[in-house]
């Protein structure tokens, strides 16, 4: 495992509290590199479109909600092709890998890398990584072409295999060098970011003309920065399927509880988004929401009164929820998976043990069904988009970034930005209040844990509404945040 702080950050600063947090550039170590035309402009289907190429100046910025005198904060290079490139194309030679868990949209992603390198800028040779990044060192490779990938968005999981553990730093760099490769796309996680930082610390400090460009991939929701995960959507959407299914086993029988399990390790986002699109749903728990069981304004005392006034209740859980409940309980080790994630108890079914009055448990647990299936419409335009992005990224000679829609607009985000903390749901933003005006559920939270979230609170993401409204000032009849 590496350190990925050792990423030095490459700022840049401008008027009125302007900094851009840039990402690297293969000219950073190698200063000499030629530059070449871009092939874009002679190709029929770009060549019409006004103002094609990105003007190297544009940027992103990170807070879109503004005061008149607040300052301009962080931005990010806005992503996109360039006027001039940095590798010609018969010199391209590509290899893409995916790691860690399984997410709806890898193969789309896959696909479009590949179509992309061969279709906008003539690449020939792109190799297929098997089984994530122990394949780099201890599997054959498999060669992409456009007629390999033409319909594996239409399936789930990855083509190429995934796994988790075996980062071989050394070994990993190795095989990219002998192997000839000089760009490198890494789809995956917090994880596999963290583990692409140190793939491209360790070409920067060989001094190779090698590209790295990663492509956030979590079904969690859980990376930082970006707006939200690709495949997410579709995630939410497939939950829909097995709330539905919890409801309507519910209602036909006496005191009927529907329990449905979904992922979410660390964060809740699936929990909360998928049981604020049902309705149907009495009770969300999620990691970041702290909840107890027993007595006054308990869990058990709700579901007790839910089930006196309605006959029945759906309950929503997260897995990574209450799990210091279910382990103090069980009094079980921790124990971790090969990459070093924490291994989860089965939370769903421990909590239902504990309800006194009598009840008719359907405990549903789709956790794999709503990553192992191919992603719905909506995640595969956002697919296609990550997958040019980090090519044009790749083709102008970037590398150590990740590539992600920021407030809506596509950038290029350093390593370090994505790695250094977890996106969560943030239990005192707006969002959260929704979901709880929803399900009409307790917060379940005493007021040392409602202290203690206040002190945590994080930077927002898209997805929350988070730091842009956090300024009680803002809460006013126009603040956009209220819709
Ligand atoms: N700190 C780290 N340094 C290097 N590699 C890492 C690090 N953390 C995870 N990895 C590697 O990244 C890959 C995926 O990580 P994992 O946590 O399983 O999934 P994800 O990337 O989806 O979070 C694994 O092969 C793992 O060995
Ligand atoms: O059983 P597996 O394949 O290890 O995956 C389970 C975990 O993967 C996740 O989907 C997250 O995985 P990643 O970190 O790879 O995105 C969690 O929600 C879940 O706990
Ligand atoms: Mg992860």
């Amino acid at each position: 495992m590496g350190n990925p702080g050792d990423t030095q950050m490459k700022l840049a600063t401008g008027e009125g509290g302007y900094v851009l947090e840039d990402v690297p550039h293969l000219t950073d170590y190698l200063p000499d590199l030629p530059s070449y035309p871009n092939p874009l402009q002679d190709n029929p289907a770009y060549s019409a479109v006004k103002q094609y190429f990105v003007n190297d100046d544009d940027t992103v910025t990170q807070k879109i909600v503004v005061h008149k005198d607040s300052p301009r904060g962080v931005h990010f290079r806005r992503a996109g092709p360039r006027q001039r490139v940095y590798f010609e194309s018969d010199e391209v030679h590509a290899c893409i890998v995916t790691c860690g868990g399984l997410c709806p949209g890898l193969n789309t992603v896959i696909r479009e890398i590949v179509c992309g390198l061969c279709h906008m800028y003539g690449v020939k040779k792109i190799l297929g990584i098997d089984g994530g990044y122990r394949g780099f060192y201890s599997k054959n490779t498999v060669t992409l072409t456009p007629k390999v990938v033409n319909d594996i968005h239409k399936r789930g999981g990855t083509v190429l295999g995934t796994s988790r553990g075996g980062h071989d730093t050394s070994k990993i760099v190795d095989s990219i060098q002998d192997r000839g490769i000089n760009q490198v796309y890494i789809l995956g996680g917090d994880g596999t970011q963290r583990g692409a930082a140190v793939i491209f610390e360790e070409i920067r400090r060989r001094g190779l003309k090698v590209a790295v460009a990663g492509i956030p991939k979590t079904i969690d929701n859980d990376i930082p920065v970006i707006d939200k995960s690709f495949g997410f959507d579709t995630a939410v959407e497939e939950a829909q399927r097995a709330i539905n299914a919890a409801h309507v086993e519910s209602l036909s029988i006496e005191n009927g509880i529907g329990l449905v399990k979904l992922m979410g390790r660390y964060s809740g986002f699936i929990a909360m988004y998928a049981t604020l699109a049902s309705r149907d749903v009495d009770c969300c728990l999620i990691p970041e929401s702290p909840f107890y069981l027993e007595g006054s304004g308990g869990l058990y005392e709700y579901i007790e009164k839910r089930l006196k006034e309605n006959g029945h209740m759906v309950i929503v859980i997260a897995e990574g929820a209450g799990q210091d409940l279910v382990s103090e309980s069980l009094q079980s080790m921790d124990q971790q998976d090969a990459s070093g994630n924490k291994l989860l108890q089965d939370v769903g079914l421990w909590i239902s043990h504990g309800i006194k009055m009598p009840i008719n448990l359907k405990y549903i647990d789709p956790t794999y069904m709503i990553r192992a299936i191919p992603s719905i419409a909506s995640d595969n335009v956002y697919c296609t988009l990550l997958a040019h992005s980090a090519v044009h990224g790749a083709m102008a000679g970037y590398t150590g970034f990740t590539v992600g829609p920021v407030n809506g607009r596509h950038a290029y985000i350093p390593f370090n930005r994505i790695t250094e903390k977890q996106n969560k749901v943030v239990i005192t933003d707006r969002m959260w209040a929704r979901l709880l005006s929803s399900t009409n559920q307790p917060s379940f939270l005493n007021p040392k844990d409602i202290a203690e979230a206040k002190e945590e609170k994080q930077p927002a993401t898209g997805l929350l509404d988070g730091e842009n409204c956090k300024d009680k000032k803002s809460n006013t009849e126009e603040d956009p945040c209220m819709v």
